[in-house]
């Protein structure tokens, strides 16, 4: 069996609820899709780059769907020559179908096995996710030194100052990838947020549990299918159209992409939590130190410092789940890099 016209994507949105696994060949390796939206790609050459590349782990993110889906296209019709081990994720289908972020929980809050307190379809699907990135980091090719990579993409609620940015996990020694960073860059990146503590993202998962090179990438503003303009994602298909051909990362200068460092979480603690903010305010907005920016019957958040700046509000969830991050700007120089 193939996957019909190569469009994986569309195999997956018609086999929502599940998918007998099947494996074929095309030019340059072999296929294995192994569930609904989990498709594994083995290059004929044996490689040590071993890459996950998952979209739509929020159903309505749309734009890295068809970005991703676009990739696998062209490496299945021999357009892209596979050389490293890819292993590419649709992340929520039956939110996908529905052009809803999630069914029943956000699916990226319950990685590094939190999906244990919950029930529904996206606590089986962060199972079934995990197991995935296990076994396929864990069929890595054995003599030479393995790079594991990570790069689960998604669009924002929100306008951002900074367009495409990613969050990085956090990193108890503050010591970050020279490498991964100068990837970020060519990659049009233009900002890189420092996470301040764990959290059970899926990015966070495979950094903490695989010891994997791995973002959270934030490429623009949620739009639903067709109607994402995917030239605006061109610097980041072309570095992984090389990373995919070259088995190399390809490095711009750090000097252009913004560093931020997390100070806090806001978190809804009461159904009464507002943000004063107004819709349309954008990721990276700042404020002026003693702005209060949150309150609730149960607390207040003053900002700290002049130019602290406020990332992914959102207060339509769940008491006790995040409603944004407070960021600071970092100069670059003080960022440990090895
Ligand atoms: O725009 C928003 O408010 C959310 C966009 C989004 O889905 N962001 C991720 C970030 C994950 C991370 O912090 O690594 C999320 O909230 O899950
Ligand atoms: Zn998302």
């Amino acid at each position: 069996m193939a996957i019909l016209n190569n469009d994986f994507l569309a195999l997956t949105l018609a086999n929502q609820d599940g998918l007998a696994p099947f494996q074929f060949s095309f030019p340059s390796g072999i296929g294995f899709v192994e569930e609904t939206g989990i498709l594994r790609l083995e290059p004929k050459e044996k490689s040590s780059i071993n890459l996950v590349l998952s979209v739509g782990i929020h159903g309505n993110e749309t734009g890295p769907i068809e970005l991703l889906n676009s990739l696998v296209k062209s490496i299945l019709n021999g357009q892209l020559k596979l050389s490293i081990r890819l292993l590419v994720i649709i992340g929520n289908p039956v939110a996908a179908n529905l052009a809803k972020r999630f069914c029943d929980v956000n699916l990226n809050r319950l990685f590094s096995g939190a999906w244990k307190s919950y029930e529904g379809f996206e606590a089986k699907r962060a199972k079934r996710l995990e197991l995935a990135v296990s076994d396929f980091y864990a069929m890595a090719n054995s003599g030479s030194e393995q790079m594991r990579l990570h790069y689960d993409l998604h669009t924002a609620i929100r306008g951002s100052v900074h367009e495409k940015f990613a969050v990085s996990p956090f990193v108890e020694n503050a010591i970050y990838n020279k490498a991964q960073f100068g990837f970020l860059a060519s990659s049009g990146i233009q900002a890189v947020l420092l996470s301040h503590q764990p959290t059970t993202t899926f990015s966070y998962y495979s950094y903490s549990v695989h010891g994997a090179h791995s973002f959270t990438v934030e490429l623009g503003k949620v739009c639903s299918f067709g109607q994402n303009d995917l030239s605006r994602f061109a610097d980041l298909e072309k570095s992984l159209i090389f990373l995919i051909e070259n088995s190399v990362l390809s490095q711009k200068p750090l000097s252009d992409v913004n560093v931020f460092s997390v100070l806090n979480d806001l978190i809804k603690d009461d159904e009464s939590y507002e943000l004063s903010i107004n819709d349309d305010v954008k990721n990276f907005t700042q404020f002026e130190k003693d702005y209060v920016l949150a309150n609730s019957k149960k607390s207040q958040y003053q900002v700290e410092k002049t130019g602290d700046a406020i990332v992914f509000p959102n207060t339509n969830l769940p008491v006790g789940q995040r409603a944004g991050l407070i960021v600071r700007p970092i100069e670059i120089e003080n960022l440990q890099l090895a």
